[in-house]
């Protein structure tokens, strides 16, 4: 990982890089060099004698001002570039983590609460992520430092080499508050997310409604708070405690500080060394805790930066181990259609299956209606059909090839469709309908004929700005009415032109009845010309039976299975489930 990231380093500034290393260079040599010269003037007093002029001064002295302002321009210079640096790198980082995110074709690992503590782990700490290895470089220049300062303390008096050893607790407890400080920010991801995601609510606009209504925004920042309350007791526990660990490690290094200057004392009064020596080690003991300090609080983001990168890591294997396997592309036609053999589904989070066995055969060029009531698993099958979930057993084959050894991201290229929870996209109105295809994202023909398609033209006609109208208040565009960004995300559902599934799960719920035929009208014609083009299957479901009607072949799905499948008037024939379903909603329009 550390290679990773000093690739990307390196890729986004060779300059920063080299600058930054040898900035670093020179601070471990002039932080040594202020030590060494300042003993060589007091030792230069004793031996010259009064009277014998200042000369011999002239190189401590400068080589005194050459480490000083060496040293302290370095050090300027290098956490400056350091940043820059790390803050380019951590553009590059976000990208990846989101990139890694994106890449996973299904969608079951976003209701994985383990995956996305990940997620939000990895995103939140890619500005740490991102300072490795400035936190690395940094810690090996504070090692370097300690080691050099010992060296000349070492000089002096060997015994001096313990003070070495007094830092040790200090360096220990260190390690032991950065593991401590790891378990509980991982133990409290989820905690942490439910909280921005309650702030988050309370400021989000589409919630604001229900929320003032109800006058829950109150109660849910107070429970926010609770939550925040949790994470930062549990957060300053371990800091509490790392603190008396860390003022005990102190301890230990001031009483051999105390020692060693005892030491040295004795020394010179004795006579074995000169008084230059006992300046040395008073200037080299300031500077050790100086660095040791540094040392441990780049230590701290060294392993700190460690934790996400763990999480990096796992993202980053989670994305490529999904598509190990050699796949083929999506066919470009359909000549047999799609087959569902088997199949049972249980949501990731749940114990209880929502399809037990799905077995049937969706014809090439056909529409298809899917019918049950609430909560009967319709969007479901779509998703599995669309390859957003893997079923649990069973398969699912386009033409003669099982879908899993199909490319899901051709297969995704080559599906289109509207959701009854579709996106409201902030942006322009291009932009909110050419998504639906990137690569005709600038072709204006392709998204009028889309628009057009999906009965939308009226209302784009009718923005200020037409298709360059920005939408949502959240950047200060306009604001649509439901049935309004429905008609846009089924123009972005229309972008492509040769799809081999086409998806309307509930699509026109928001459009009046008028508007819906309208709009089935247009669909179908759209469809028949992608069935004319590759044969493609469109799935359609609808509670509305004039809607599902216009379907070839109707699917009732009851109980986690498929009780009965036939055209419109078949079904209604056999005066089933479906006849029951038809009578009661004609009633209800009736009365
Ligand atoms: N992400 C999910 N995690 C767990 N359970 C889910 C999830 N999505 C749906 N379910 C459950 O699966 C069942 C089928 O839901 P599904 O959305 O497929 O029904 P539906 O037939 O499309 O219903 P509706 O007509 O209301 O849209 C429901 O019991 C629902 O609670």
């Amino acid at each position: 990982m550390l290679r990773h990231l000093n690739g990307l380093a390196w890729r986004v500034s060779r300059g920063a890089t080299i600058t930054t290393l040898l900035m670093h260079i020179v601070v471990v040599f002039g932080s040594a060099g202020i030590a060494q010269s300042q003993r060589w003037v007091i030792d230069g007093l004793r031996s010259h004698p009064r009277d014998g002029g200042l000369t011999w001064l002239l190189i401590p002295v400068a080589v005194a001002a050459f480490a000083q302002a060496a040293s302290t321009i370095s050090t300027r210079v290098a956490a400056n570039v350091a940043v820059g640096l790390a803050q380019k790198v951590e553009v590059e980082l976000s990208e990846e983590i989101l990139g890694h995110a994106a890449h996973v074709p299904t969608i079951e690992h976003l209701e994985r609460s383990d995956y996305l503590d990940r997620v939000f782990l990895a995103a939140k700490g890619s500005g740490a992520l991102a300072s490795w290895t400035r936190a690395v470089t940094a810690t090996a220049v504070c090692a370097a430092m300690l080691g050099l300062s010992l060296w000349l303390l070492a000089l002096v008096h060997p015994a001096l080499l313990l003070l070495g050893l007094t830092t040790l607790p200090l360096l220990l407890v260190a390690g032991r508050a950065q593991t401590a400080m790891r378990r509980v920010t991982d133990e409290t991801a989820e905690v942490t997310r439910l909280e921005s995601e309650l702030n988050a609510l309370v400021l989000d606009p589409a919630a604001a409604k229900e929320i003032r209504i109800s006058g829950a925004g109150q109660t849910l920042s107070a429970r926010a708070d609770e939550l925040w309350a949790d994470v930062t007791g549990a957060h300053h526990k371990v800091l509490m405690k790392s603190a008396a660990l860390e003022a005990a490690g102190w301890l230990c290094y001031a009483l051999g500080l105390g020692g060693a200057l005892a030491l040295v004392a004795r020394q010179v009064i004795d006579g074995r060394i000169g008084i230059g020596a006992l300046v040395l080690v008073v200037s080299l003991s300031a500077q050790l805790r100086w660095q040791l300090g540094a040392l441990r609080e780049n230590y701290r983001q060294s392993a700190e930066a460690g934790r996400i990168a763990e999480h990096y890591r796992w993202l980053r294997s989670y994305a490529q181990n999904s598509d190990t396997r050699e796949l083929t592309p999506a066919p470009a036609h359909l000549t047999s259609g799609i087959t569902l053999e088997n199949i049972t589904f249980t949501y990731p989070n749940s114990d209880t299956p929502v399809l037990r066995t799905i077995s049937t055969h969706l014809p090439a060029g056909s529409v298809v209606g899917l019918v049950g009531i609430n909560g009967a698993g319709k969007s479901t099958l779509v998703k599995l059909l669309t390859g957003l979930y893997r079923p649990g057993s069973g398969r699912i084959v386009v033409d003669d090839q099982p879908l899993t050894d199909i490319d899901p991201h051709t297969w995704a290229a080559a599906s289109c469709g509207v959701f009854q929870d579709f996106a409201r996209l902030q942006l322009l109105v291009r932009e909110t309908i050419g998504v639906g295809d990137l690569s005709a994202l600038d072709d204006t023909a392709a998204i009028d004929h889309a628009v057009t398609a999906a009965g939308a033209a009226d209302l784009v006609n009718s923005l200020s700005a037409g298709l360059d109208t920005q939408l949502g208040t959240l950047f200060g565009g306009v604001d649509l009415s439901g049935g309004q960004w429905q008609r846009l995300a089924l123009a972005r559902g229309m972008m492509r032109t040769a799809p081999l599934l086409l998806i309307l799960d509930e699509p026109t719920a928001a459009l009046d009845p008028q508007a819906e035929h309208d709009l089935f009208e247009n669909f179908a014609r759209h469809a028949r010309a992608a069935a004319a083009r590759t044969g493609a299957v469109t799935v359609l479901v609808s509670h509305r039976f004039s809607t599902v009607s216009m379907a070839d072949h109707v699917i009732v799905i009851a109980d986690g299975g498929i009780v009965e499948s036939g055209s419109h008037q078949e079904l209604l024939d056999s005066g089933g489930r479906y006849a029951e379903l038809y009578a009661t909603q004609a009633r209800a329009y009736q009365s």
